[in-house]
């Protein structure tokens, strides 16, 4: 009896040790811990914590370190947060083979696990929205803003006189799914509702992936691939909507060559002429095009919901935004012109970023060896850094009153300023001290398509309908899980045919 309490004494305190060494000998042992005891174990039930709303956990170690660094338990790994200009702009100049933002997605994304080999290797599909879609924007936009006027009055079906109530966050995802896919694939296809519907289910499906695999330890992670892959899914189901289109648009580009005169200009086209020359497969092509659909769908959709919410809230910004717009269409037509003059409206959709944002978190970078960081931190390989976005976006010191929602404040600050400094307060312009779309040469590629899209479809709503607040009349809180930020997803806005008397 005694020899088993001695062998069970002894691996007790084999077991101590081993946790003290762990705990010593952790390379991100010396960097501030918030949120968290940084012992091994104790970090990681503090992990679950952080899949609720863990905004005071960044808040304070915004606070604790401003212009500095702390860390944060996750499942699967510590995450170092930064904050303060210096260090934001540090990450954005720091190349991808020091702090990689691929390597960032593909972790904080489990991509590797997730996504086919030959579309993680050349992630093609990001150039292709910032070199081809953005600069054929012109083009594609006259399409996007007929395909705005069909769908919300598809959507928002509205009688004389009477208001309709709205539930208005999945009604924008299927708005915003109908007009990105009119420039995504064209039509009819952007109108055939069960593509429709696995575009928008793709982003759960590939979030709830994300979530499983970040619960598994890395070495059980490919195994876990081997049982459970919804992204290989609904790429399977994508395929047989994208074939026909895919092969007859290969058969007319070999057939026609350059003398091809009514080739389209869609995403999908864009795409096919990569990857035509790469031999690429339909099931890849797909899957890119899910992937955009993934990157475009939710975050716009979030956006329009929110802008939304606050016009029904507060009706007296209506007025002065259907007056610019009004002028601003007089002038110029429907033109991407037009929505660029749309100062106020630009501004209500660069607070609506700034105030809400679509994560606590922002600029995910990968650590690809070790690095010392300006304010000495050290950062040793395999690290995932991130900026503190949501607190950096809430702090009075950087921005005047910045805990309560202004939705002309930036409209202000560009007439206030000269021409060069009023760029800087425009909807896309990224900032060390703005950053829900990035920062840098990462920076949102699709951020000029949205914006066009936005606005093309605010001011149609705007001009059209009067909008306000349904339930009981009051905005519903926003819901914060695992650091990202959705509107309360049963807001309701009622919708009434403009009364023009
Ligand atoms: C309001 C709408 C949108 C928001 C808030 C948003 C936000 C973001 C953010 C925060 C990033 C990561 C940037 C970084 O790591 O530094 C990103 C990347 C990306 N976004 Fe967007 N996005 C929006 C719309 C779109 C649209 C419409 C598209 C496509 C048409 C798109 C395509 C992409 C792509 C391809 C990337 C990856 C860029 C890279 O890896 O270099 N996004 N977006």
């Amino acid at each position: 009896m005694d020899d088993y309490r001695q062998v069970a004494l002894a691996l007790l305190a084999v077991g101590i040790a081993a946790y003290a060494v762990r705990w010593y000998t952790d390379p991100l042992r010396a960097i501030p811990t918030v949120g968290a005891s940084s012992l091994p174990g104790l970090s990681w039930l503090a992990a679950f914590r952080m899949l609720g709303d863990c905004r005071d956990v960044l808040e304070e170690g915004y606070r604790k370190y401003p212009a500095g660094t702390f860390k944060i338990p996750a499942l699967d790994r510590w995450m170092v947060v930064v904050s303060g200009r210096e260090l934001v702009e540090e990450l954005r100049k720091r190349g991808d083979e020091e702090l990689s933002a691929p390597g960032g997605s593909q972790e904080t994304l489990q991509s590797r696990y997730i996504f086919e080999p030959e579309v993680l290797a050349d992630e093609y599909h990001v150039e292709v929205v910032k070199e081809k879609l953005t600069r054929k924007l012109p083009a594609v936009l006259p399409d996007v803003i007929d395909e705005v006027t069909v769908a919300v009055k598809d959507h928002i079906v509205t009688r004389e006189d009477e208001w309709t109530s709205v539930e208005v966050m999945p009604v924008m995802q299927k708005i915003i799914a109908r007009v990105s896919n009119r420039a995504f694939v064209g039509l009819p296809l952007c109108r055939n509702e069960e593509y429709l519907s696995l575009a928008v289910d793709f982003a759960v499906d590939f979030m709830k992936s994300v979530i499983v695999f970040r619960l598994f330890p890395g070495f059980l992670k490919p195994i876990v691939a081997l049982f459970y892959n919804l992204v290989k899914q609904d790429t399977a189901r994508a395929v047989p909507f994208l074939r026909p289109i895919i092969e007859e648009r290969q058969r007319a580009a070999a057939d026609l060559g350059e003398g091809w005169n009514d080739k389209p200009t869609d995403l999908l086209q864009f795409l096919l002429d990569k990857a035509t020359s790469k031999n690429e497969t339909v099931f890849a092509i797909a899957q890119r095009l899910l992937t955009l659909n993934f990157a475009a769908i939710h975050t716009s959709s979030n956006t329009i919901t929110h802008a939304l919410t606050h016009l029904a809230e507060q009706p007296e910004l209506v007025e002065p935004l259907r007056d610019e717009i009004e002028k601003r269409i007089a002038a110029d037509g429907w033109t991407g012109a037009a929505l660029a003059n749309m100062w106020m409206l630009d501004s209500l959709l660069r607070e609506t970023l700034r105030f809400h944002g679509i994560g606590l978190l922002a600029m995910g970078r990968k650590a690809m060896k070790d690095l010392t960081l300006r304010d000495g931190t050290h950062v040793p390989r395999g690290t995932l850094v991130q900026v503190a976005a949501y607190a950096t976006h809430h702090d009075s010191a950087l921005l005047d009153h910045a805990d309560a929602f202004d939705a002309f404040r930036y409209a202000r600050l560009r007439s206030t300023t000269g021409q060069g400094a009023g760029a800087r307060q425009q909807f896309t312009s990224t900032s060390p001290e703005y950053v829900p779309f990035g920062h840098g040469a990462h920076a949102c590629p699709g951020r000029y398509f949205a914006a066009n899209e936005l606005k093309a479809m605010l001011a149609y709503v705007v001009l059209n309908y009067d909008l306000r607040l349904g339930g009981d009349g009051a905005r519903e809180p926003d819901v914060f899980v695992a650091m990202a930020a959705v509107p309360a997803p049963t807001t309701r806005v009622l919708f009434r045919k403009r009364s023009r008397g």
